[in-house]
């Protein structure tokens, strides 16, 4: 456990963009590279593609899950049915079994304002 180094930022495919600033999608599942943050702490988010900065997140939780024990729960978090976050996680993470959810809010969508 631990070891890992602390996330300073995190990144989203810019297909989630608009899901996250919504409010729709209220957690992600990641590996354990990208585990390493804590309640409170405060992220900026950029896509993936471009590395573009479009909100400041908060982190509300980080919790152990496998894939073969994800549910519809998690799914209605990600604004997916749970076929298709099972899809969208095999092809991020193929046959990875040990995930971590992080669940999150927006806290800030203005480059020149925080909160
Ligand atoms: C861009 C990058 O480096 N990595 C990831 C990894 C995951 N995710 C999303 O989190 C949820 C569960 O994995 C799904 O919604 C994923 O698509 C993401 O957007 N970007």
């Amino acid at each position: 456990m631990g070891g890992g180094h602390l996330l300073t930022k995190i990144t989203f495919f810019e297909r989630f963009e608009q899901d996250i600033l919504s409010g729709a999608k209220t957690i992600t599942l990641r590996d354990e590279a990208e585990s390493h943050v804590f309640a409170g702490q405060i992220l900026p988010v950029s896509t993936f593609e471009a590395d573009r900065w479009f909100c400041d997140i908060k982190v509300i939780e980080v919790v152990p899950v496998l894939f073969s024990a994800l549910t519809e729960q998690h799914a209605a978090q990600e604004n997916m049915t749970l076929p298709e976050l099972r899809r969208v996680i095999q092809e991020i993470y193929p046959g990875l079994e040990q995930l971590f959810q992080i669940r999150f809010c927006v806290v800030n969508t203005r480059a020149h304002s925080i909160n």
